[in-house]
């Protein structure tokens, strides 16, 4: 039959990137990506320049189809493939990043009347605007004992698409009356790619509250939230659930014409980032935590049974890979704090010094930082810089640095940012192994591990844990390619399942990242301080950093 490839499009936080895949051993032959034009909008709306309020993030959906656009014909020219060979495209996205669309598909936004109306947008997963929704949502869940909350480690987000929608609702009801439906922004680029709609089971069943058995929380639930929800999930977020690894349909022409494919190939229907690089790192077995490290983490586990565990994201059925229970947790911010603290809170003269080296800022402070011993600053943080996300569920929280003096440093800040992020994984995977769901080695993929040891071996130190690390420039968009390999089928080419996929394209480096004793030890200790603090703050005994978030929004 001749080499076959497929096409996986990763769509991140700033930018999308199409890998060409090679099918039989996984090669990534070509890649390219395509920042998205307009941003994070988390200050102004395009054009308007109405001004966002605090915790606003919103994308533009044409820069998706950018993405589409520039990536997938500069692979095709990179590799030299021909374009007969690549049999599927499959796509992985942040999720809940979502947006209303009319009856014709056509975003809110792209409306002359709702351009100026924010709530028209995308909402990207880090819009977290919608936390007095989602306290209601879980309020009214746990008064009235509703069985889904337990799935969701006892709290909904105000990442996800119930809580979104609902703020859509109480803010700009003329938008919510005008949506035909409410979309992932993955389902609705797969909806662009084979002309109809589709929803994936992935985010279906962790961003939208669906049960493969028991389908959406009832009717007399969403009335208790608010009368006009009651028939939400009949009406605006109707529609087919397809599971992972299906076809969403095939290439429509309008569509082979923009990227150079071929018509009719096989779509994979949509799924999520980190969900994806689960199988592009040959996780296919429990007791493997996955973590997707970048701007946030994402922490993806499989397991055989459905356990309840505090504060994870959710457990879901063939979520991740079928067969098997997913689970997901997460940090909202990761990459993001030590951005924050680069760009943001970084004397001049560490730049000039790192200029003059001839190194990154990031490398130099690395460097540096790596010079202390665990314990040796002094200092100890809170990773909340947006939010905490798992295991306690509430983007109200902030973070904190506790130790600091005159003579503090700033790679010794930044050290203790990379541990305090460290401590945040350590809270999660505990959570899982504490409850029934194991976890014996750490599976690292994203950028961040290819940017920063230090960071690495500080993970394992503080887990205890093996980390293996990807052996993929663009592991989710493998992922998304192994995906389109299966919904293209073993005949054109592809695969049968995900597992026969996995077992001849997934890579890990031969390096790995082993915990050092003496390390384990002292951060052993610097870990319970860690979580004195984080029940302290986080669990209601001092609410201050509420208190201060309220005061804040009334002095804007
Ligand atoms: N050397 C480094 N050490 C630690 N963090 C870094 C380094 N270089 C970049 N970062 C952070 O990595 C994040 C980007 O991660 P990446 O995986 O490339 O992106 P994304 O999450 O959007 O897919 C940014 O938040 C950036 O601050
Ligand atoms: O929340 C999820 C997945 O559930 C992610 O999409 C979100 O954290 C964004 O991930 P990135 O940090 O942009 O890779």
């Amino acid at each position: 039959m001749g080499q076959k490839y497929t096409i996986g499009v990763d769509y991140g936080t700033q930018s999308g990137r199409a890998v060409l895949v090679d099918l039989s051993s996984g090669h990534e032959v070509a890649d390219h990506v395509t920042p998205y034009p307009h941003h994070v909008i988390d200050e102004y709306l395009p054009g308007s320049g109405i001004k966002l309020a605090h915790d606003w993030a919103l994308q533009h959906p044409d820069d998706y189809l950018e993405v589409l656009r520039r990536s997938i014909p500069a692979v095709i020219k990179e590799s030299g493939v021909n374009p007969e060979d690549v049999i599927g495209v499959g796509i992985d996205f942040t999720a809940c990043t979502m947006l209303p669309v009319d009856e014709a598909g056509e975003p809110l936004c792209f409306h002359k009347e709702y351009v100026d109306d924010p709530h028209s947008w995308v909402k990207l997963w880090k819009h977290h605007a919608a936390q007095p929704e989602a306290d209601k949502i879980n309020q009214i869940a746990a008064e009235r004992g509703e069985a889904f909350l337990p799935r969701y480690g006892g709290k909904i987000s105000s990442e996800w698409m119930i809580a979104k929608i609902w703020q859509i609702l109480d803010e700009a009801p003329e938008i919510y009356d005008r949506t035909d439906l409410f979309l992932e922004a993955t389902d609705w680029v797969i909806s662009q790619m084979t002309g109809k709609v589709v929803r994936n089971s992935c985010t279906a069943g962790y961003k939208a509250i669906w049960h493969k058995q028991e389908g959406f929380p009832s009717r007399e639930y969403f009335k208790a939230l608010d009368p006009r929800l009651e028939n939400l999930t009949d009406t605006k977020l109707r529609g087919e659930v397809i599971a992972l690894g299906s076809s969403a349909g095939g290439l429509t022409d309008a569509m082979a014409e923009l990227t150079g494919l071929k018509p009719g190939i096989a779509v994979a229907v949509g799924n999520v980032d980190a969900h994806a690089a689960v199988p592009a790192v040959g996780v296919v077995t429990p007791g493997k935590l996955v973590m997707a490290m970048g701007t946030s983490i994402c922490h993806m586990l499989l397991g055989t049974e459905e356990k309840q565990v505090e504060g994870m994201c959710g457990v879901v059925e063939d979520g991740i890979i079928p067969g098997l229970y997913g689970y997901e947790a997460g940090q909202s911010a990761v990459g993001d704090i030590f951005e924050w603290f680069v760009e943001e809170s970084l004397p001049s003269y560490v730049k000039e010094q790192a200029e003059k080296e001839g190194l990154g800022v990031h490398q130099w402070l690395e460097r540096e930082a790596a010079k202390y011993q665990p314990g040796e600053t002094g200092l100890l943080a809170l990773d909340w810089w947006n939010g905490n996300r798992s295991v306690l569920v509430d983007t109200d929280l902030t973070g904190m640095i506790l130790g600091l003096t005159l003579l503090t440093k700033p790679q010794e800040v930044y050290r203790t940012l990379l541990e305090a992020t460290a401590f945040g994984t350590r809270k999660i995977v505990d959570a899982f192994h504490s409850n029934g769901v194991p976890v014996d080695a750490l599976y690292a993929c994203g950028g961040l591990p290819q940017k920063n040891r230090l960071l690495m071996q500080i993970y394992a130190d503080v887990t205890n844990r093996e980390i293996y690390i990807a052996d993929s420039k663009q592991t989710p968009a493998l992922g998304a390619a192994m995906f389109a390999a299966v919904a293209a089928g073993a005949e054109a080419g592809g695969y049968d399942s995900i597992i026969d996929a996995a077992t001849s394209m997934a890579r890990v480096k031969e390096e790995t990242f082993k915990p050092i004793p003496a390390n384990v030890e002292i951060y052993e200790l610097l870990y319970q301080e860690y979580s004195k603090l984080h029940d302290y703050f986080g669990r209601g005994e001092n609410d201050v950093m509420k208190r201060l978030k309220a005061i804040k929004k009334s002095a804007e």
